[in-house]
């Protein structure tokens, strides 16, 4: 049995958990009328009301006690002071250090890293000024109006998420696009109606060396000289670098007075705050990317500071726990009532999944209870319309985080009062349903009751806030970033690795050089030879 069973507080929470299972949210609420303050907490700007989910008393205090015995405390002080808590990289994941003041002193191998962190800050910020002051000209004399950032993963997710959330705050002569998958349309699509001469490639990857990212930067630079006449003085005017390997940029032919640097403390789903962040930078201006910074830092500092009973990341993650591994629950739903917001789903799942989508503790030992689950959402009230059929009434229990702002950044009329009647009413109707005698006295035909009954007591977060700015957005990611930690650590799984995407890779590496090799080496099972077979067939030839 694995240590994580053997925990006292574990089994207190195995032994608890009947009791709670076989209880109504309906009675939750009816015995105890200071259930929804008790279990509201606001820090940073964020509330969140935790009451209707499937909790006591008892179950959040065996819940903290096993925080407590799996060390949380001392954990999260070694992630927060650059220890190497990334074991199997033997590395720290210091993405806090990126958004702390310019006074702080954080150690990574006996080296103060806030001084470098802030050196790139500044010359982030100069370039942008030197863009969004229109200084900078292309290689034709024009100034750059277009961006499109290419990178991938955690060098696309995050700019592409934050720039979105973000547009209300950005400065609308600058076009952002954003290039991630090796699939030509992307390209094509993203560069079809723009300029060379007013385009800037950002050219974003932590290693330089992304298969995807780096066949998209040559098109791109060919795109570019094509138009540029094949001068190559043209691509210093047209590119700049994001990255930790600036062999590999110098090597692309970008100069490294060009290049915007990072650590390898800093892991790529981390990233948004890092250099990664420039296309932000561009976008929104660096006095409120510094305001993006500091909303990331007051997360930082409520989870380093507030007790484990009142801190917002690590309820939030131990409520994972709670329902992964007790209710067998496999998936948490995102909801945002925010139209800025519709990336936000997407920016999670490769934080929280490429985190915690693992199967072996930090010490390689198989584990016998389940860990991530599958992080997945859409905007409302759009899914109200499509799949929430599935959690009101599907056989599945899926938590839901729910995520909406007092204020409308484009008010128009009604438009936000409903949107925010129906956050709240999903909400309840999720936990409290309607039961049979409900449908009944509405006069519904028999044969009709049992399917509009709603059986309720389905969990939910409810998180809001004042309004979307760039600092509410900066809490909010450090929000989840700490959540997936607190996650981890129950789970004694390392979130800061990510081998799993390894394999692919390399035999995708094969497979293409097998396009063009010998007919009579391919040494795949039968199912992969056909297909590459098939594919040598019809291909058109470059
Ligand atoms: O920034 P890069 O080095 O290009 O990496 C881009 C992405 O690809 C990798 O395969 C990882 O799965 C991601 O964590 C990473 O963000």
């Amino acid at each position: 049995m694995s240590s994580l069973r053997e925990k006292k507080a574990w089994k207190a929470l195995t032994e608890h958990h009947p009791s709670i299972a076989s209880k109504h949210l309906r009675d939750l609420f009816a015995a105890d009328p200071d259930r929804a303050e008790r279990y509201t907490l606001e820090a940073v700007g964020l509330r969140l009301d935790y009451s209707k989910h499937r909790i006591d008393d008892d179950s959040l205090n065996h819940l903290f006690a096993l925080a407590r015995e799996s060390d949380l405390e001392a954990k999260r002080d070694a992630l927060l002071s650059g220890a190497k808590v990334n074991v199997t990289e033997h590395r720290a994941a210091l993405h806090t250090a990126l958004r702390a003041p310019a006074d702080a002193h954080i150690e990574v191998d006996g080296k103060n890293v806030v001084p470098e962190v802030q050196a790139t800050l500044r010359q982030m910020e100069t370039f942008a000024e030197a863009i969004r002051s229109q200084q900078w000209k292309g290689f034709s004399g024009k100034p750059i109006r277009h961006i499109v950032n290419i990178g991938i993963g955690g060098s696309d997710l995050g700019p592409v998420m934050v720039c979105q959330a973000l547009r209300h705050y950005s400065d609308q002569r600058l076009q952002l696009r954003f290039v991630s998958n090796v699939d030509d349309t992307d390209f094509a699509e993203a560069v079809r109606d723009l300029d060379p001469a007013e385009t800037l490639f950002v050219v974003a990857s932590k290693t330089f060396t992304t298969q995807e990212t780096m066949t998209n930067a040559h098109t791109a630079r060919d795109w570019l000289l094509q138009a540029a006449g094949g001068k190559i003085e043209a691509v210093a005017r047209h590119f700049v670098a994001l990255s930790t390997n600036a062999d590999a940029v110098t090597g692309f032919g970008i100069s490294t007075d060009q290049m915007f640097g990072f650590w390898d403390w800093v892991g790529g789903r981390y990233s948004v705050d890092s250099a990664i962040g420039l296309s932000i930078m561009l976008a929104i201006g660096p006095a409120r990317f510094r305001e993006f910074l500091a909303g990331f830092h007051a997360m930082d500092e409520h989870f380093r500071h507030a007790p484990l009973e009142r801190n917002l990341p690590v309820i939030m993650g131990l409520l994972n726990v709670w329902y992964t591994n007790f209710f067998g629950t496999q998936t948490v739903a995102v909801l945002p009532y925010e139209q800025y917001l519709s990336r936000f789903p997407a920016y999670l799942q490769q934080l929280t999944m490429e985190s915690n989508g693992k199967r072996v503790t930090a010490e390689g030992v198989t584990v016998d209870y389940d860990t991530g689950p599958i992080f997945w959402g859409e905007p409302g009230t759009n899914g109200q319309h499509s799949f929430y059929q599935l959690i009101h009434q599907g056989t599945r229990l899926i938590p839901c985080d729910f995520i909406a702002f007092a204020e409308s950044l484009n008010p128009l009329g009604k438009h936000h009062d409903l949107l925010i009647a129906n956050v709240i009413a999903q909400a309840e109707a999720l936990a409290f349903g309607k039961t049979a005698d409900e449908v009944k006295a509405e006069g519904t035909p028999a044969e009709l009751v049992p399917h509009k009954v709603f059986e309720g007591n389905r969990p939910s977060s409810l998180l809001l806030a004042e309004k979307l700015t760039p600092a509410l957005l900066g809490s909010l990611i450090a929000l989840y970033e700490h959540s997936v930690f607190t996650q981890a650590t129950i789970w004694g799984i390392d979130p800061f690795d990510q081998w799993g995407v390894e394999l692919g890779k390399q035999l995708a590496r094969t497979v293409a050089a097998e396009f063009d090799g010998d007919e009579a080496e391919l040494k795949h099972d039968s199912s992969t030879n056909a297909a590459i077979r098939w594919y040598r067939q019809h291909r058109r030839p470059v």
